[in-house]
């Protein structure tokens, strides 16, 4: 898996090499390229924004440097297995099962804005060209798209296969599928007494089915206290 990161601080992508992610790209599951969008600017200041059409407060992105960018670092050719990922407060809530999705993908750039945003057509010309992702991590904004790729970027590579050490923990994660879609049931080791905190007494039985059951309640329990949404979703096995 090939990751490109378009970016004005492409910096900021610079702990991926120290990151677990590091290690995935020294064993060749990913190769990650950070590109500095002002490299395709050609005046002084190096220029990558301007006052949005219509009027409104703040800048927006020029379309040019990025269609520039796309050029040199994906082509001028259509290709659907491209997957350019466009982070913003106003694009689809980002799931473990896109996730999971994306972790099959053998390139996928992000392309960080900042600013009040990136000029439209920059996207409309990605989606003529490539597949494309406007995703959002949550209802809040921030300054830019740079920390939502670091996240997506971990939340697809460890899914990546051959990454994780041991993948059969992947199944038992909240919103795994080995987990029905539910939220993690809560985590105890030793010691088993903790400042007066116990672990509970099923855990050390050594009854398998009484522990299996004692997790899933807790799973149960967690996701309707927690994330009632997730309750009624076909794969969450509680309704
Ligand atoms: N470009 C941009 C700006 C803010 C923001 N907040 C969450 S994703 C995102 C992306």
């Amino acid at each position: 898996m090939r990751l490109d990161y378009l970016s004005i601080f492409p910096a900021y992508f610079d702990v991926l090499d120290i990151s677990l992610v590091g290690k995935a790209a020294i064993n060749g599951l990913v190769e990650i390229h950070a590109h500095d969008l002002r490299d395709w600017t050609h005046d002084r200041h190096r220029t990558v924004d301007d006052t949005p059409c219509g009027g409104g407060a703040g800048m927006v992105m020029k379309p040019d440097p990025w269609g520039e960018a796309f050029d040199e670092i994906i082509g001028t050719e259509s290709d659907p297995s491209v997957h350019v990922i466009f982070p913003a407060p106003s694009g689809t809530p980002f799931t473990q099962s896109a996730a999971a999705e994306l972790s099959s993908a053998q390139r996928i750039v992000f392309c960080c804005g900042r600013y009040e945003g990136i000029d439209h057509r920059v996207i409309d010309y990605a989606r003529s060209m490539w597949t494309v992702h406007e995703v959002s991590l949550g209802d809040y904004v921030l300054n830019g798209g740079e920390v939502a790729a670091l996240a997506i970027t971990e939340a697809v590579v460890r899914l990546v296969p051959g990454f994780m050490g041991n993948p059969e923990s992947l199944a038992e994660e909240s919103f795994s599928a080995g987990q029905d879609g539910l939220l993690e049931y809560p985590l105890f080791t030793r010691p088993v007494s903790w400042r007066g905190l116990d672990v509970p007494e099923v855990l050390m039985s050594g009854h398998h089915g009484r522990i299996a059951s004692w997790r899933r309640d807790e799973s149960v329990r967690l996701t309707r206290e927690r994330r009632p949404d997730l309750t009624d979703s076909d794969s969450s096995g509680i309704h």
